[in-house]
């Protein structure tokens, strides 16, 4: 469920009031979703999407709004929060900040075709371009850096084997990174999975969840893409939807020569990435709310596919039409 906070019609009425959208007609609480509360609002005029914040006020939400605003005024697929008559978004309701989106239309795509995985492409592409003119910063929270100290925290969980496999593969990407020129950097989503995107038939709807977007290595969102949207249920990489993606991709924003060379490592660091923070969940920070976690092993797999196989050939940038 995600309806942590529930709302009466006679508040959400009230609520939209303070924007130029319509008068209220229907309310329904969204069953999916893992930390806030979701709405759909239907007025008069659209369909709406009111979200609460359930973790309380937050420094960062202002950023996400700057980010949200920015891609939308540069045509991105994502909602661009709705400003209310004095040109405020940040909202207070029920105690809790709240945003309103417009709704945006799709489902999210489960075994994605390759149509999608090259309108996902062309959609990262285009935002990669234009995201590293976005002046907002906040540091990537899932960088090296936190893999480095966080590991740390599950290690007595894992097997001999395991722990073995973290602390060498964290090794080795201090190395990696450490001893590369600096990779291309601008605002990232940092959690591109396919449920946080919505789709139309194959038309790409819109890009959604941006409360891990922050700023840092562009790769680093792409090798999250690549790994969720392009990988098989054993961790391989199916070499159609990689090569869809990716060329897509690169008709906006072909990578550099450092990035082609830490390609591979980028893919293996970023499902590390998600084999920690699932195990964080299942067994530090497990949700208060009654919530099956992720599954660790998904990436583990994944992670161990990575290093067994490597990647496939990067596809040559062709430009964009
Ligand atoms: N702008 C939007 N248009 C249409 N549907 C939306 C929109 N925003 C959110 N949703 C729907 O609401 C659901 C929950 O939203 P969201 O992913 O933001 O919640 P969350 O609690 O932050 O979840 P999680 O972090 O687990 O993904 C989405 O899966 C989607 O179905
Ligand atoms: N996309 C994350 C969950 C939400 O942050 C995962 O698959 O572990």
């Amino acid at each position: 469920m995600a309806v942590f906070t529930p709302l009466t019609e006679t508040q959400v009425a009230s609520f939209l009031e303070r924007f130029d959208v319509g008068a209220l007609r229907a309310l329904e609480g969204v069953p999916s979703g893992t930390e806030n509360s979701t709405f759909f609002v239907t007025t008069d005029r659209d369909r709406f999407v009111l979200t609460l914040f359930e973790q309380g006020e937050s420094d960062e939400l202002p950023f996400f709004v700057a980010l949200l605003d920015y891609l939308a005024e540069h045509r991105l697929p994502v909602p661009g929060p709705v400003h209310d008559r004095d040109g405020v978004a940040l909202q207070q309701l029920a105690e809790r900040p709240a945003l309103l989106f417009p709704r945006l239309p799709g489902r999210h795509p489960e075994a994605p075709t390759l149509a999608q995985c090259h309108a996902l492409g062309d959609a990262l592409g285009r935002m990669h371009k234009v995201s590293q003119r976005f002046e907002g910063q906040r540091p990537n929270p899932r960088d090296l850096h936190w893999l480095a100290s966080a590991q740390h925290k599950v290690m007595s969980y894992l097997a001999a084997d395991d722990q073995r496999l973290m602390g060498d593969e964290i090794d080795a990407y201090q190395v990696a990174f450490g001893d590369a020129s600096p990779l291309p950097q601008g605002a990232i989503h940092g959690d591109l999975f396919r449920d946080n995107t919505l789709f139309d038939g194959d038309r790409l709807g819109g890009i959604i969840d941006f409360y891990n977007g922050c700023t840092g290595d562009l790769l680093f969102d792409l090798a999250i893409v690549v790994n969720d949207w392009a990988s098989d249920a054993d961790g391989h990489l199916d070499r159609e939807r990689y090569t869809a993606l990716l060329a897509a991709y690169q008709a906006r924003r072909p990578l550099t020569a450092t990035e082609r060379e830490l390609w591979p490592m980028m893919l293996r660091m970023t499902a590390l990435r998600y084999w920690l923070s699932r195990l964080l969940v299942v067994y530090v920070d497990p949700p208060a709310h009654d919530l099956t976690p992720k599954d660790p092993g998904e990436y583990r797999r994944l992670l161990l596919t990575r290093l067994a196989h490597g990647a496939p050939p990067l596809p040559a940038p062709v430009s964009s039409t």
